[in-house]
């Protein structure tokens, strides 16, 4: 029996009961229906492989009007449905007009049934590979093409995760990456995955941290149309459009406990159901996943079920910061002048001696991202082939920042015009920059430092989403 999914629709009772009786010999599943205007329903609520359609509804019908107007009904709501159509007044003129209004195929009455049968599996499997297309493509669309970039290290820890990289990578595996923000996660996800046999399909990156509640399902899952309010068109949920590759769960400590149960339904059965529909769409996808939380908080029932734990990390990766790894910041600085002098089109630009014993010295709360940030920054603004410890604005890190009266934080590491005073305050108390660009670029800067890098806590104290925050860092070079 192949599989398949078919629609008969014809409003003679013996077509539709001879139909059903005949193809569900040679197909999983056969719904009938006697009434086209019941077409839109159906194809609502769940997806047809093929649909067998009668060209006249209603006695004395012969046109094929009717059915070519329900023709182009169907291919409005999926138009990539297989419609084949049914006649017996089929002539030659009606079927190329049908073929080029969508249909697939033309079988005419009475039928013969080793036919109807061969075209509607020609028609399955045509659905089938269309529908696999679109899967493609819209996973495409949402792929990211990055080059892989290189990873840089010393350290013999470092060369320990990436012993790990190597064998865990060819494995179909779970892996769980362990780091605080910035240490290089996300780099050693897309390492695993160029690494892996799925090199050549796509690399889903999905923040968990950046998805509200109510959008994790219809994000994840994906949606039907008319699901819900928003729900104009069918949607492919980001698992779906992994299929076939590899899945990065980051930030996956932040989820919410049911939501964490849900996660683990679907990494279970390996399925997932669109918010309103009644099928469930198989996945084949590569689980690494992420997170920012110490190993004895992830080991807290109350924080992380620990059976969803057990499904993530098959092999587990932790990530040292930076500061435990200072034999990687010359290499790192090295690379991160050459590569920023590149991007600014700057002759050559090197580190001098004295200032990577100053950004050896200094603890790098926001790990390799916060030292990149510092990098380009110097990059930019110094006007020589050499970076000196006064082209880094490094600040203790131990020190929170205070907040002016106002609530406005005071101007961060010197990188900022503050007033005359010295305080950034005119007399009242009040912040004498009111350039609301400026004063962003400050509050998030500040905010960084207070969680020592931690983006979700900083967009959290900022009142924005951290994909919101990313964006912003960017813009402002933090
Ligand atoms: N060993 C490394 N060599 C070169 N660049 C690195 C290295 N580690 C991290 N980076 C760079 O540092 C930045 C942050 O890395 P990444 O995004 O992978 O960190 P993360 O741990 O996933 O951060 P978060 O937890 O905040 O999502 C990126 O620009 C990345 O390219």
């Amino acid at each position: 029996m192949a599989a398949g999914n078919i629609l008969i629709v014809d409003d003679d009772e013996d077509i539709l009961t001879a139909g059903k009786l005949l193809l569900k010999r040679h197909f999983d599943r056969v719904v009938t229906c006697n009434r086209p205007e019941h077409i839109p329903d159906l194809l609502a609520d769940r997806t047809f492989d093929a649909i067998l359609l009668d060209m006249n509804f209603g006695p004395g019908e012969s046109t094929g009007r009717q059915g070519l107007a329900w023709l182009d009904r169907i291919m409005t709501i999926d138009p990539r449905a297989v419609v084949v159509l049914i006649t017996a007044h089929g002539g030659v003129d009606m079927a190329v007009e049908a073929m080029k209004r969508g249909a697939t195929d033309f079988i005419t009455k009475p039928w013969q049934n080793e036919k109807v049968v061969a075209t509607l599996s020609a028609g399955v499997k045509l659905g089938q590979s269309r529908s696999e297309a679109d899967t493609l493509k819209k996973a495409n669309k949402v792929l990211a093409r990055t080059p892989e970039q290189p990873i840089i290290f010393d350290n013999p820890a470092m060369a320990g995760v990436m012993d790990m990289v190597e064998r865990a990578a060819p494995t179909d595996a779970g892996v769980l990456l362990l780091g605080e923000n910035g240490t290089g996660k996300e780099l050693v996800a897309r390492a695993i995955h160029a690494r892996s046999l799925r090199a050549g399909s796509v690399f889903m990156n999905v923040d968990l941290g950046a998805l509200s509640e109510s959008l994790f399902e219809s994000e994840l899952f994906g949606h039907k149309k008319g699901a819900f309010t928003d729900a104009r068109e069918d949607r492919t949920g980001l698992i779906e459009a992994a299929s076939g590759g590899t899945l990065f769960l980051d930030e996956v400590g932040n989820l919410a406990p049911h939501l964490q149960a849900k996660l683990l339904t679907v990494l279970e059965q390996r399925q997932i159901t669109p918010v309103g529909a009644t099928r469930a769409v198989r996945v084949d996808v590569r689980v690494i996943a992420a997170t920012n939380l110490p190993r004895e908080r992830l080991a807290d029932e109350t924080v992380f079920r620990q059976d969803l734990l057990f499904r993530l990390n098959t092999v587990e990766i932790d990530l040292p910061p930076l500061r435990d790894r200072a034999g990687d910041i010359p290499l790192l600085s090295r690379h991160y002048a050459g590569f920023f002098a590149r991007k600014y089109q700057r002759p050559a630009v090197t580190v001098s001696a004295a200032a990577l014993d100053v950004l050896s010295a200094y603890a790098w709360p926001g790990n390799v991202r916060e030292l990149r940030h510092a990098i380009e920054r110097a990059v930019i603004l110094s006007s020589g082939d050499v970076l000196r410890p006064q082209d880094f604005a490094l600040s203790s890190p131990s020190v929170t920042p205070k907040l002016t009266p106002a609530g406005a934080p005071a101007a961060p590491g010197g990188d900022m015009d503050s007033a005359a005073d010295g305080t950034g305050q005119d007399g009242a108390g009040l912040p004498a920059d009111l350039n609301l660009g400026r004063l962003e670029k400050t509050a998030i800067a500040t905010a960084l430092r207070k969680h020592r890098y931690n983006i979700s806590h900083a967009a959290k104290d900022l009142g924005v989403t951290r994909a919101a925050l990313y964006r912003r860092m960017e813009k402002y070079g933090l």
